[in-house]
Order: C-alpha cells, then structure tokens, then sequence
C-alpha cells in the first residue's frame, strides 16, 4: 500500500449553530488541510499518481471554498460548516475527481485544522 499526503489552506467565515456560543458568531479561520490518498499498484511511471495533479485537484476544491462565507455555500446547506463537514466536502470531492484513475487510488483521510491546535478529519 501507498499513500500520498498533500495540503493547502483557504480562508473562510462561518457561522456554527449549536456548538458554543462564542461560535454563534460571525468569525473567520485560515483553515489548513491535508488530503492523503492511497493505493496498492504504482503506474508505468512508478507513481502512485503525479503530486502535481493531486495538488491540482485540492486547489482547485479550496479556491472553491476561499474568502467564501461558508454558510452560504451549497455544499453546507441545512448544515454546519464545521471542520468535519469541510473536511467530508473536500473528501467526496476529490473522490469524484480521482475517478478517471480508474479506482487504483482512493482518498484515505482530508484533516482540517481551524487552528494548529484543532483538527478534524473525514475517513471516506
Ligand atoms: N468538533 C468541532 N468543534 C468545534 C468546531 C468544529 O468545526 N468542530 N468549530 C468551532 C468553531 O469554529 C470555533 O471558531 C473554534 O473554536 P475553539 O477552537 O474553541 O476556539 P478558539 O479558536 O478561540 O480556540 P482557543 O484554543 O480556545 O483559543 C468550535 N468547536
Ligand atoms: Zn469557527
């Protein structure tokens, strides 16, 4: 088995209902994320796949994200944007984007950190 890690961060404001108070709140994180993926056969190049591409793919799915209030996002829609709903957002996203691979690599994990004291992470 392989695994390929990769990060990148966006910023972003939210709203969360139902946590703490203090989250009631309009605020905003520099969120840090992490995305690994994994698979059993490497490729004729003898990769995985390109961390340039799997780079690519995370990009793309933050910018998507960045300087956005999150509560307004459709992917949170009737729900919290909570690190552990980014972190499956993110998660199912790039899952659909790996399919052209042919299912030889899967998203393991994407952890979101709030802060370098608070993660959360979504396991596909
Ligand atoms: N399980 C989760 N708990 C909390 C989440 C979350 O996404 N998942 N999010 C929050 C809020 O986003 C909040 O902004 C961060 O809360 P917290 O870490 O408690 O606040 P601070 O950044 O002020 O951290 P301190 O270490 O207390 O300074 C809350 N909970
Ligand atoms: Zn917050």
């Amino acid at each position: 088995m392989y695994e390929l890690r990769v990060t990148g961060d966006f910023a972003a404001a939210h709203q969360l209902h139902n946590v703490t108070e203090k989250c009631e709140n309009l605020h905003g994180h520099n969120f840090d994320v992490e995305a690994a993926v994994e698979g059993e056969e490497l490729n004729e190049a003898h990769v995985l796949m390109d961390f340039g591409l799997l780079k690519k793919h995370l990009r793309e799915i933050l910018a998507s994200l960045d300087h956005c209030f999150l509560n307004e996002h459709p992917a949170f829609a009737g729900k919290n944007a909570s690190s552990e709903n980014i972190a499956r957002f993110i998660a199912e996203n790039l899952s659909e984007r790996l399919l052209p691979l042919g299912g030889g690599v899967r998203v393991r994990r994407v952890r979101v950190w709030e802060s370098a004291r608070a993660s959360a992470a979504y396991y596909p």
